[in-house]
């Protein structure tokens, strides 16, 4: 036999009445007659709290009154044969009527005992129950109403009754077997005590009474019936990922209710805990879904964490002083203290030298401890053996949950890896020695975040998702958001990587959306926001928003966004850069980035700043991490004049040259910035340091290939009119390497930490002859690669390959 609880939304409306005994019909079908325990109609218990409470303020009650007459009616009306309403109208009627003489006796006396609340709330159940045992008649035979206030006896504790368990139990089994073959319909939440006066069994209560019944019939399971799928990894209102739990232990039911997961109230199952009854938690508007068991023995379950708990608000209060070293009645005191006044605490935490304890209370409770500690350890506090009380507000407490982690070494270092990386900061830590729960106070609005990235860390290790905000919608930007697109299923599918884009600006809008704007129409969205573009307010939000594997991405040329990297690393948000401003400026900025970054656990990934998407930066960086040591490096590094040498032959004009690299995106957004040199001399500045050479750029040494009239130009439009009128210039360095037989490279070299650019004419028999497009090459004598250079080469500029190169950095964050 199963018991089957409804909570009050299973019988909260005409059609979740309809859903529970459609429920019902089919376990009587298949495993015989269960007995049903039901709530009160959801809101009803409340709504007769404040009958209660407005009648003993002498106020009117009517309204209300009406409101629960209507709420049951309409019940009748839409379930019921209209034969067989009458009866029933007739019963409820009393009980109404019953209810308003008793709100009229506390509306005169101006009275309401804890006793006369039960009452009133008992209303609740007993409508509920006898109005649906009546429409269940309809369908299914042999129905009986039980009032549970005449089987579970309890202590006069109104309002939260302690049951007499042994008498309990021998009148639910003597009712039961006088009564075998019916399916019983009882009333949760209600009981009595020996004098026969009403009572009801608290928080839970109707989950109580199931589990009571439960365990005096010895039933074979025991269901509790909800509105979500069972209890999930976390609060699905905070963690989006957040999934139903198939399995759970008693233990850890209890270690996740009590920090939150409110679907059951599990002190309320201990009835059925001990006897080893397993419990089932269902969803009635989705019945087929198998919910989650809870039973003593869950081995089968390979998850190591079950769950993540919170309490969103919470205080704590720090004591210090040298006064508690070694005293071993102090914390006896003050814990007996906060008991003595009903303050519960919630977690403590003492350090080794015993100098310091900290507990953590529910925040109404705070200033009372506050005042108490006070006053209970004065003496103490005049001879400054102890300082101070400090209290501190605005906390939450998150916790992870599991039996498994018992074993399991490393779950601490995954949880706090998970706070670390994303910025929270944990004020105190608690791990009970039974190490199925470890807990962790942190500031109160990184709660969010956090339960986030830990769900993500312990749950979904296949499965992250990253808040990219994105700075620039030129070249790379706009093709970069088309990447993302087309690849995001696969991504998700094949990867379990998840890139919202939770922030946008191009130079004159920006936009935010912590769900991830749509990749399919950014540009609209962005065009109508209503926000202007403000790179300081765009670095603040990201800040604001809060969100776990936070990631900036620079798709600038622009030096501005570089003078936020700090600040940005300090918010624990990783960068990803095609930008070379940045690590090309001042060496001390460069060391400051690296710095910063490293101090905060977050990532710097800005492969693109050399060779486009070419794995070099990455290279040079296990080169360096291996233990090898670079000897030289010599490297066409400038795919936009690698463009130009390969495609200015024959009758081909230089400027026309120039002009194609441009529009097929090669270029620097000012093309000057390339033929200058300066961008190749950026990209060898920027090798040479992550060889370890603390380089500044003036000790570049770079020649120049452009005449004097084109260095000079004012404008770009001007540049490109010098370049067409110093044509025979430009024949004439192409003309002198033709006559040799040889071809132009623009060529940097590092060596014994000096680095140079220059044109070189080189022959058939040189590495870098051999070229086309935009081809970068790269080649690197260390160590280990003496005889024969590692050598990287290929397109090193142009939209599709570097876009490709900040997507593959970007999936990378958070990866190490
Ligand atoms: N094109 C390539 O092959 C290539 C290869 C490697 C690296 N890069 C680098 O990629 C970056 C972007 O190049 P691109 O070709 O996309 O240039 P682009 O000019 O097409 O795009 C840059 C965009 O950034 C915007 N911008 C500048 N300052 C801004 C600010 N403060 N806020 C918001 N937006 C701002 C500009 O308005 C522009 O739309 C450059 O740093 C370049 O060096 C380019
Ligand atoms: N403008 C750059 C793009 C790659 O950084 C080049 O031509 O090499
Ligand atoms: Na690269």
């Amino acid at each position: 036999m199963k018991v089957l609880k409804f909570g009050g939304t299973s019988v909260g409306s005409p059609e979740s009445i309809q859903a529970l005994l459609e429920i019902v019909k089919k376990e009587a079908a298949v495993s015989g007659n269960p007995i049903v325990v039901l709530s009160a109609m959801s809101g009803v218990t409340n709504l007769l709290s404040k009958m209660a409470d407005k009648a003993s303020l002498g106020e009117d009650f009517s309204s209300y009154l009406k409101e629960l007459e209507d709420r049951h009616f309409l019940v009748i009306k839409t379930l019921l044969d209209v034969q067989r309403q009458n009866p029933v109208f007739t019963k409820l009627k009393i009980f109404f009527n019953e209810l308003e003489d008793l709100l009229q006796g506390i509306f005169s006396l101006k009275e309401l005992t804890a006793q006369t609340r039960d009452l009133v709330l008992s209303y609740g159940e007993r409508c509920s129950t006898f109005m649906i045992s009546k429409i269940a008649e309809q369908y299914l035979q042999e129905i009986c109403f039980v009032d549970a206030s005449e089987l579970i006896k309890t202590d006069s504790n109104f309002g939260q009754a302690r049951v007499q368990t042994e008498l309990t139990e021998i009148l639910i089994q003597s009712f039961y077997s006088e009564n075998k073959g019916k399916i019983l319909f009882v009333t949760g939440f209600i009981a009595s005590n020996e004098k026969g006066r009403m009572t009801t069994l608290g928080r839970g209560g109707s989950d109580y009474t199931a589990a009571i019944f439960g365990s005096a019939l010895n039933a074979e399971e025991i269901q509790i019936w909800t509105d979500v799928n069972g209890m999930m990894t976390a609060d699905p209102r905070m963690v989006k990922k957040a999934f139903p739990l198939p399995e759970l232990s008693y233990t850890e039911a209890m270690e996740l209710s009590y920090f939150g997961a409110k679907v059951i109230y599990p002190p309320t199952m201990i009835p059925a805990f001990l006897k080893r009854i397993p419990i089932a938690i269902k969803n009635t508007f989705q019945p087929d879904f198998p919910g989650t068991v809870i039973r003593h023995d869950c081995g089968t379950s390979n998850l190591i964490i079950k769950g993540i708990s919170s309490i969103n608000e919470i205080s704590i209060i720090n004591l210090e002083g040298s006064g508690m070293v070694g005293k071993a009645g102090f914390s006896g005191r003050l814990f007996s203290l906060l008991a003595r006044e009903q303050i519960n605490v919630i977690l403590i935490t003492q350090s080794s030298s015993e100098h310091s304890i900290t507990f953590a209370i529910h925040p109404t409770n705070a200033l009372k401890a506050q005042q108490l500690i006070e006053q209970e350890f004065e003496l103490e506090l005049i001879a400054k053996k102890l300082e101070a009380p400090v209290f501190e507000q605005n906390l939450s407490i998150l916790a992870i949950v599991g039996e498994n982690m018992k074993q399991t070494p490393g779950m601490s270092g995954k949880l706090f890896h998970a706070l670390g990386r994303n910025g929270v900061n944990v004020r105190a830590i608690a791990q009970g020695s039974s190490e199925y729960n470890i807990s962790v106070v942190i500031s109160r609005p990184d709660l969010g975040k956090a339960l986030n990235a830990v769900h993500d860390a312990f749950f979904i290790e296949l499965n992250k998702t990253l808040h990219a905000f994105c700075l620039g919608t030129g070249n790379i930007g706009k093709t970069l958001f088309r990447q993302l697109q087309s690849h995001r299923n696969f991504l998700q599918e094949n990867n379990g990587i998840q890139v919202k884009i939770a922030g946008i600006s191009n130079t004159r809008k920006m936009f935010f959306d912590d769900n991830g704007l749509s990749l399919d129409n950014w540009q609209e969205m962005l065009e109508a926001s209503a926000e202007t573009a403000e790179l300081e307010l765009f670095v603040a939000r990201m800040k604001e928003m809060n969100l776990p594997n936070a990631v900036f991405i620079d798709n600038t040329a622009s030096p501005k966004p570089v003078a936020f990297y700090e600040k940005i690393f300090n918010s624990n948000i990783s960068i990803v850069t095609c930008n070379k401003i940045g690590n090309s400026g001042s060496y001390e900025q460069y060391q400051k980035f690296k710095d910063a970054a490293r101090n905060h656990g977050v990532d710097f990934y800005y492969e693109t700043n050399v060779g486009a998407g070419l794995p070099i930066i990455q290279t040079l960086k296990n080169l360096m991490l291996s233990g090898d040591r670079i000897i030289k490096i010599e490297a066409i590094l400038s795919g936009t004049i690698s463009f130009i040498f390969n495609n200015f032959k024959g009758d081909a004009n230089f400027h026309d040259v120039v002009k194609t690299a441009q529009e097929k995106g090669y270029t620097e957004p000012d093309p000057r910035d390339d033929l200058s040199g300066m961008d190749f001399m950026r990209k060898m500045l920027i090798l040479a340091r992550d060889a370890g050479y603390p380089l500044e750029a003036a000790d570049v040494k770079l020649e120049n290939m452009l005449p004097k009239t084109a260095i000079e130009a004012g404008t770009v439009a001007e540049f490109y009119e010098a370049l067409q009128a110093e044509d025979a210039y430009f024949n004439g360095i192409k003309t002198a390497a033709e006559s040799n037989g040889k071809v132009l490279r623009y060529i940097g070299k590092l060596e014994n930490g000096e680095v140079s650019i220059s044109l070189q004419q080189v022959d058939a028999g040189h590495a870098f002859y051999s070229l086309s497009g935009s081809d970068n090459v790269i080649s690197f004598t260390t160590e280990r690669y003496k005889e024969r250079p590692l050598v990287v080469k290929g397109p090193g500029a142009g939209a599709e390959v570097t876009a490709a190169g900040v997507f593959a950095d970007l999936v990378n964050v958070g990866a190490h």
